[in-house]
């Protein structure tokens, strides 16, 4: 089950779906749109290292856009701050960013009951393409969970990605004993 419009309204005033900022336009039938923050970043090194901190450089789109380039490997961040307490929310691209050959995340596109916090975009382009900042470049959609949640995400110890800023944030896999 996915929450249809009116459930994610209900949700919303409850308090238990949180979007900031919200604008009811971004509202679908069954998703909400969130857009692309000002802030892109890169991998530092080429080749990276699943078993160390791999840093990242931050650099922020222009006015005029900027041109995302195949083969290399951004990561980009929602304009949205979201927090989820009751469903596990699944950011999903939309149909007309993949048209234009943009993906907006590798393999993981599904957050945690309980995530507060922008969502950092894993971005990369079948082809050049210039994007801007504030495009729509995505959606949260909503499912219901069954069961009990013993401990949520942001009650979490250990949860490498609670409370993202409105900046990309890298790979915390290091963290990971391996
Ligand atoms: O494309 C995505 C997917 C998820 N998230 C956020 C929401 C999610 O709740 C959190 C953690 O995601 P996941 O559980 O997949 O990451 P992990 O590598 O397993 O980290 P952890 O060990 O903290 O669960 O990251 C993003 O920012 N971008």
């Amino acid at each position: 089950m996915i929450l249809s419009d009116t459930r994610i309204l209900e949700e919303i005033e409850k308090g238990t779906i949180k979007i900031t900022p919200y604008d009811r336009e971004c509202l679908g039938s069954n998703s909400y749109d969130v857009h692309l923050g000002k802030w892109l970043a890169k991998y530092k090194d080429e080749v990276l290292d699943a078993r160390k901190h791999n840093q990242i450089e931050h650099f922020e789109i222009p006015e005029e856009g900027f041109i995302l380039q195949p083969h290399v490997f951004y990561l980009g961040v929602t304009e949205e701050y979201t927090e989820t307490h009751a469903h596990v929310p699944f950011l999903e691209g939309k149909s007309s960013t993949g048209r234009l050959g943009i993906d907006i995340h590798a393999t993981a596109g599904k957050g945690d009951v309980g995530f507060c916090g922008n969502w950092t975009l894993e971005i990369s382009v079948k082809q050049p393409v210039r994007i801007y900042k504030g495009m729509p470049i995505g959606q949260l959609i909503y499912f219901p969970v069954d069961g009990e949640i013993a401990v949520k995400y942001n009650q979490k110890k250990n949860a490498k990605y609670s409370g993202q800023p409105n900046k990309p944030v890298e790979s915390m896999m290091w963290k990971n004993k391996f």
